[in-house]
């Protein structure tokens, strides 16, 4: 049975990628994880170099030990055996990457490994890239002017050949300079040697650990742009889940976490893996996980997060080959869990709720539509389609001044059933847009359908210098009042909510709360966004207390009700190419809640709500 512990997955992969066959990794592994005592850092580490190393070592003994004798010429036929053999002949080098760890550059002539067809070591060829056809450049909303879909003159919208990989004159698979060859040198040495469980230099490092020199260099605004950085050697990223055998504690992200089981009924074989490996009984992990079916995204391309699910491709950048962002399931839509009620029919929209005899693009109309009657008789969007600076404004205050509407009974109170009905705690006022739908007479491109568009700026997920995690940011520059995202998750029930922060808590739950302060909710309408495993880019968006640069904006589009809306991103002030994307999660770094998951904040605002304080937890949820 085909193993399907990711780790092992990840391993196996690796191997083949190596050119070594399963067969022979398999016992290898096994017994690697017991010598190591379940330490997968120590086995990942410099792209599994350890194992590579004791698979020839495993051969060797089969052999005899012939090999460790014979001279150059057997070698030949190994070509991964190289990698303990100092670039000979310059077919087989160590090339140091900017994270320290050496990549292995090898000579398609020479290597005995496949030339073409997702060689490892022909990024060019890489399967990665060659999927699908390329997407249409984003159009940012500047641009978009006059034509919302037209591809922009970005210079970014192309992506660059990342450095590192082979350029069509192959001049990477050149033999290198004598100092890159003895600094090669030096990191296969360093394979050479068994590796000790007990050396506490190779544990596994945490995000604000990692190699902070190298993190200045995607310092937001001041970063180079990402084809200046140095990416993973391989064409094919290894994924490196975290660590399964230590508790996150909150200096780490959340996302960072091991996905959740993504379906009750897949709960029980998830956990039976997760706990195994938590307690530490590895044993015989391989050939337990290989029984066990656990259901996780493969990890994406770094060319697009999106894995192709957006209309503008979303890459990924990272430091170095250990840093991959956490697995998850890109979703460019909401989607419900199980229990939440979203009426979407037609029926429910009612003539006032829309503009059936419209054509073409109602912004542009003299006489503004009847989908205006929600915005206070006009569109939210300007012809450029960006939100109105009045409009904005507004908006921007309603979230600054903090000004609540309160539930007669709150969801977020009953879904506790501890017996203890506590008053509503508030839930923040909100201005809606209303933007035109399938009911509507005008068409797709109407100035009136800006959300339902999708993303259409080119974005960027990177890895934050200060600590955060993972983030987002722009490659381009965005006006004022410009569409980014929406959040895009599960769409579950605040019981449902509940229920998964027993199990483990989240950081990030939006609650489509605008509405509960008009009257009693229904249980099965009390709805939330829930993005740990299934999401879209919005979730890699941090904190900023007070002044981000995004501010969220409930928008309706396809249910009058607004028990359900889309939670939407358009930027506060204008943005520069290569700044971080960040919005309020609206947390209270004073309260007590504790439901969810804690973070010290380095948001870096000077209006900072959780300055020199510590231990403080996260009072109401991000949208309350
Ligand atoms: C929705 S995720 C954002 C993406 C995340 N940084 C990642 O690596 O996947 C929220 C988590 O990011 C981290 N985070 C977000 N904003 C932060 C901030 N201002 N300071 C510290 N950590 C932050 C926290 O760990 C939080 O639990």
């Amino acid at each position: 049975m085909a193993p399907s512990n990711p780790k092992v997955i990840a391993a196996f992969r690796a191997m083949t990628n190596l050119g070594i066959h399963e067969s022979k990794v398999k016992p290898v592994l096994k017994k690697l994880i017991k010598l190591y005592e379940g330490n997968w850092a120590l086995i990942e580490e410099e792209n599994y170099r350890a194992l590579v190393d004791a698979i020839f070592e495993d051969e060797d003994n089969q052999e005899g030990g012939v090999e460790a004798e014979a001279p150059a010429p057997v070698e030949q036929v190994r070509p991964l055996k190289r990698l303990r053999l100092r670039g000979q002949d310059g077919q087989f080098l160590l090339l140091p990457t900017s994270g320290g760890s050496p990549s292995l550059a090898v000579s398609p002539v020479k290597s005995g490994l496949p030339t073409s067809g997702g060689s490892p070591t022909s990024p060019a060829s890489s399967p990665l890239k060659s999927r699908g056809s390329p997407r249409s450049p984003a159009s940012s909303p500047l641009k978009s002017r006059g034509s919302p879909t037209s591809p922009a003159s970005s210079p970014l919208k192309s992506p660059k050949p990342r450095p590192g990989t082979v350029t069509e004159s192959g001049s990477e698979l050149q033999p290198q300079s004598p100092s890159v060859l003895s600094r090669g040198n030096a990191a296969a040495d360093k394979g050479k040697n068994p590796v000790s469980p007990l050396d506490t230099s190779r544990r596994r490092k945490s995000i604000s650990d990692r190699s902070p020199s190298k993190e200045q260099a995607v310092e937001p605004g001041t970063s180079p742009s990402p084809k200046t950085k140095t990416p993973h050697p391989y064409p094919f990223i290894i994924p490196k889940a975290e660590p399964i055998d230590e508790e996150a504690d909150y200096e780490v992200p959340i996302s960072m976490v091991f996905p959740e089981p993504l379906s009750p009924g897949e709960q029980g074989n998830n956990d039976a893996v997760a706990s195994q490996c938590r307690n530490g009984n590895v044993e015989d992990e391989a050939s337990v996980a290989s029984q066990v079916p656990v259901s996780l995204p493969s990890p994406s391309d770094p060319d697009d997060i999106t894995k192709g699910e957006e209309k503008v491709k979303i890459p990924w950048v990272n430091n170095s080959a250990n840093d991959i962002p956490p697995l998850f399931h890109y979703m460019p839509q909401n989607t419900v869990f199980q229990d939440a009620y979203v009426n979407i029919s037609l029926s429910c929209i009612g003539n006032k709720d829309c503009c059936s005899t419209c054509m073409g693009n109602c912004v542009l109309s003299s006489k503004p539509c009847s989908c205006v009657n929600k915005t206070g008789g006009d569109f939210a969007y300007t012809a450029q389609g960006i939100v109105k600076e009045e409009f904005l404004e507004e908006c921007i205050a309603n979230s600054r001044t903090q000004s609540f509407t309160y539930c007669k009974k709150c969801p977020l109170e009953t879904a506790k059933n501890d017996g203890c009905l506590e008053p509503c705690k508030g839930h923040l006022k909100r201005k809606f847009i209303k933007e035109c739908w399938s009911k509507c007479g005008c068409g797709k491109h109407c100035g009136n359908r800006i959300v339902q568009r999708g993303i259409t700026c080119n974005l960027q997920v990177f890895l934050t210098s200060d600590g955060k995690g993972w983030g987002l940011r722009t490659l381009e520059e965005l006006p004022k009042g410009a569409f980014v995202c929406e959040f895009v998750g599960e769409i579950l029930t605040v019981k449902e909510l509940h229920e998964k922060n027993k199990a483990r808590k989240y950081t990030l739950p939006v609650l489509l709360d605008a509405e509960w302060g008009s009257g009693v909710v229904k249980d099965n309408q009390a709805l939330c966004l829930y993005a740990a495993s299934y999401g879209n880019a919005a979730r890699f968006i941090n904190h900023r207390c007070l002044d981000a640069n995004l501010i969220e904006i409930p928008v309706e589009i396809e249910s009058p009700s607004h028990h359900y809306y889309h939670f939407a991103f358009f930027t506060s002030r204008e943005i520069k190419a290569q700044e971080e994307l960040t919005w309020d999660y609206g947390i209270d770094f004073d309260g007590d809640d504790q439901s969810l998951e804690l973070f010290k904040c380095k948001c870096g605002s000077r209006f900072c709500r959780n300055i020199k304080r510590t231990n403080r937890t996260v009072r109401s949820f991000a949208a309350a």
